[in-house]
């Protein structure tokens, strides 16, 4: 760990939103303690299911919302009322965009650049970004993809040192999707500090340096992919093996914890494999009766796997 301090840091967040009417009028609680840091040169990224509070968490670190209780500090400042001089070194990224509907791609993102004193190549990024593809559309007009590659072009214009990105991926193709996350790769090792929310386990696992899932406006979980994964492989539901071999074979007797199916003819699958002892109660068996699979599986942990486990226990808890 290096000892420079933290692009961003967020201790005790707390926020509130309302008064709501189907609440009688009472105010609702959304953040409810979160704590953070995301550091220059890597992807941090907020996983959570939808309504966790990631967007709210994003909103307060950009000084878009005033916090309830709790510490924010980007760049060494409080960000909320911050000064221009910060806002310049940010890049924000929003849900919906927030893009004017009514210009083209390239004149916007040439005017947004300008407004910098030190911009980014504003055309190597329309090129990288494939905006040049649909440079005579109007904003209003593109697709959901399209609008997501020009703010991303948007929030880089400004050369940032931090980057806010809220789903990157939304609605990306399979090719764009590439695009933007070598993209982020190569913004995280040039030494920007990129923050992310997602609820795509996939693209958590894919792009990020450190994650913290987010229940409930809390963050419940933090680590490298590999540390939650790790952490998984030693809790109550480890990894499953699955197999072809001839369909409908008597299944054998196995160990209270582990659980032998044939979901479908000749697919089968144990579940709850911990270590190699539970892996030869299937080789025993395979070995008695001269059975051999056509193919066989081991499935790692997934951060998903590692997601649904804490879901599971919180929904345990209530
Ligand atoms: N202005 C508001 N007034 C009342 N409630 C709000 C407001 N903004 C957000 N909320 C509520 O706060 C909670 C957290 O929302 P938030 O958008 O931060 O979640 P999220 O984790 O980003 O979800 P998603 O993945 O769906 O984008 C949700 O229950 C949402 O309905």
């Amino acid at each position: 760990m290096s000892n420079v301090s933290p692009s961003l840091v967020i201790e005790d967040l707390l926020k509130d939103f309302g008064p709501v009417p189907a609440l009688d009028g009472r105010m609702v609680r959304v953040l409810n303690g979160i704590s953070l840091k995301a550091n220059a040169g890597s992807v941090t990224t907020l996983l959570g299911s939808n309504g966790a509070g990631k967007s709210t968490t994003l909103a307060c670190a950009q000084g878009l919302l005033r916090p309830d209780g709790g510490k924010v500090s980007l760049l060494g400042e409080d960000p909320y009322g911050a000064s221009p001089a910060l806002r310049s070194r940010v890049g924000v990224m929003l849900q919906d965009g927030g893009l004017p509907p009514s210009l083209r791609p390239i004149p916007l993102l040439r005017h947004v650049a300008s407004l910098y004193r030190r911009p980014a190549d504003i055309n190597a990024l329309i090129e990288r970004l494939g905006i040049d593809e649909f440079a005579n559309t109007s904003i209003r007009r593109l697709s959901g993809g399209q609008k997501q590659r020009v703010a991303l072009a948007a929030a880089l214009a400004g050369n940032p040192e931090v980057i806010f990105l809220d789903e990157p991926s939304a609605g990306l193709d399979p090719q764009s999707r590439q695009v933007v996350f070598d993209l982020i790769t190569e913004l995280r090792d040039a030494g920007l500090c990129i923050v992310l929310t997602t609820h795509l386990m996939e693209d958590a696992q894919r792009l990020s340096d450190y994650v913290y899932i987010i229940d409930d406006g809390l963050n419940v979980a933090e680590g490298t992919v590999a540390e939650l994964t790790a952490r998984a492989t030693h809790e109550a539901t480890a990894q499953a093996v699955t197999f072809t071999a001839a369909p409908a074979l008597a299944l054998p007797q196995m160990p209270a914890h582990l659980l032998l199916l044939e979901p479908t003819p000749g697919q089968y699958r144990l579940e709850g494999v911990r270590d190699a002892h539970d892996l030869a109660s299937l080789t025993n068996w395979w070995a008695q009766e001269s059975i051999l699979p056509d193919s066989l599986l081991m499935q790692p942990r997934t951060l998903e796997d590692v997601f649904l486990e804490i879901a599971d226990k919180g929904n345990d808890a209530n």
